[in-house]
């Protein structure tokens, strides 16, 4: 069944990404790009490797303070800090999967629920009954979301010993934990099997359907465009193209970007053109033998075919002579011998 992602977007902002650069020295991994992800929208972000994908999204969570531009959530502009990112209601996962492999899948999730618990230090060392209250509930919530993820049979297990698919879910069970009104996933369904991927799709639905919006960078072009219902395509650090699935799989530079052929205005567009032009003109030439060979082939197999006729035509005329009839003339002989 393909999910329908569109049916349950919604029209309020909650993060607008206004005109996000960002430089490396002398490289510009990120040029002034804005986005908007709606509340309960499934956002895609897709592009060739190397586009700047996750830069822009460590620039969305703090871990890179962008060379420009601005990221607000809802009303909240928000400063270069994760911690404080992650406070205001954005959790992500990482390509890489980041667990504590030496705590269980249980702690793995309370310690993603830390910056919502708001008992201190004092709080703490005192076991204060605000303290073991809060405990409680982060425990509960914890489990609500193993069981929402699945992993609710292995929440004594140690992370390090999850298969590699029950990782990646308990990478997104930990971002969760944050209570996020936005969740950035950073392919998701990377080393998946068909089978796991498929698991992910509808988990990312299950969290949309929770009221919570998803901005996705995922290679797996049949998980973008099941699931999504925006697709932002960047490509060399640029936003080339924005829209839905449709507008975005139909692009014709998205594919040129894709297979490698520079889009309008791309730097080194003259040269990758002459080579193109080079490319053309090998090819016709190639064309152009080959149309010739096989003429020349079809030519020497008719005459072999003419050959063949007319050999087999003088054996039947040595075999079979031909017998006079009426039309025949009277051999000159028979004439010689008339008795009359
Ligand atoms: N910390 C950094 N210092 C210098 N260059 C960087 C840094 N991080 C990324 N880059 C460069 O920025 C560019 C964009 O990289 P980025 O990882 O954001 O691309 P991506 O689209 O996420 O690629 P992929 O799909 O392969 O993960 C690349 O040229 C990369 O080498």
């Amino acid at each position: 069944m393909a999910p329908d992602a569109t049916a349950a977007a919604g029209t309020t902002p909650v993060l607008t990404a206004t005109g996000v650069t960002m430089r490396f020295g002398g490289l510009t991994a990120v040029r002034s790009v804005d986005l908007t992800v709606h509340d309960r929208q499934i956002v895609g972000l897709i592009g060739p490797n190397g586009a700047g994908k996750t830069t822009f999204f460590n620039c969305l969570t703090g871990l890179y303070t962008p060379t420009e531009g601005t990221v607000i959530y809802r009303d909240t502009l928000l400063p270069a800090k994760p911690h404080l990112v992650t406070q205001a209601g954005i959790a992500r996962t990482f390509q890489n999967i980041r667990l504590f492999p030496s705590m269980t899948v249980l702690e793995n999730v309370l310690v993603g629920r830390h910056t919502r618990t708001h008992e201190g230090l004092l709080s703490a060392l005192l076991r204060s009954p605000g303290f073991h209250r809060a405990e409680r509930a982060s425990h509960q919530r914890a489990r609500e979301l193993l069981e929402f993820t699945g992993l609710a049979d292995k929440a004594d297990h140690l992370a390090r010993n999850l298969p590699y698919g029950e990782q990646r879910r308990l990478e997104i069970a930990r971002a969760l934990a944050s209570d996020p009104g936005l969740l950035l996933l950073d392919e998701p369904t990377a080393g998946m099997n068909p089978q796991e991927t498929r698991a992910a799709e509808h988990l990312v639905l299950a969290i949309r359907d929770q009221g919570i919006a998803v901005l996705v960078i995922e290679h797996d072009m049949r998980f973008i465009f099941n699931l999504c219902d925006h697709v932002a395509v960047l490509v060399q650090g640029r936003k080339l193209v924005e829209g839905t699935p449709r507008t975005v799989q139909g692009d014709e530079r998205v594919i040129a970007a894709y297979l490698g052929t520079p889009f309008e205005g791309a730097p080194g567009q003259d040269e990758a053109a002459e080579v193109e032009a080079a490319e053309a003109a090998r090819a016709a030439e190639a064309a152009t033998t080959a149309a010739a060979l096989a003429a020349h082939a079809q030519a020497e197999a008719a005459t072999r075919a003419e050959a063949v006729t007319r050999a087999e035509a003088v054996t039947r005329a040595e075999a079979d002579p031909p017998t006079a009839t009426d039309d025949t003339p009277p051999h000159p002989h028979h004439e010689e011998n008339d008795p009359r």
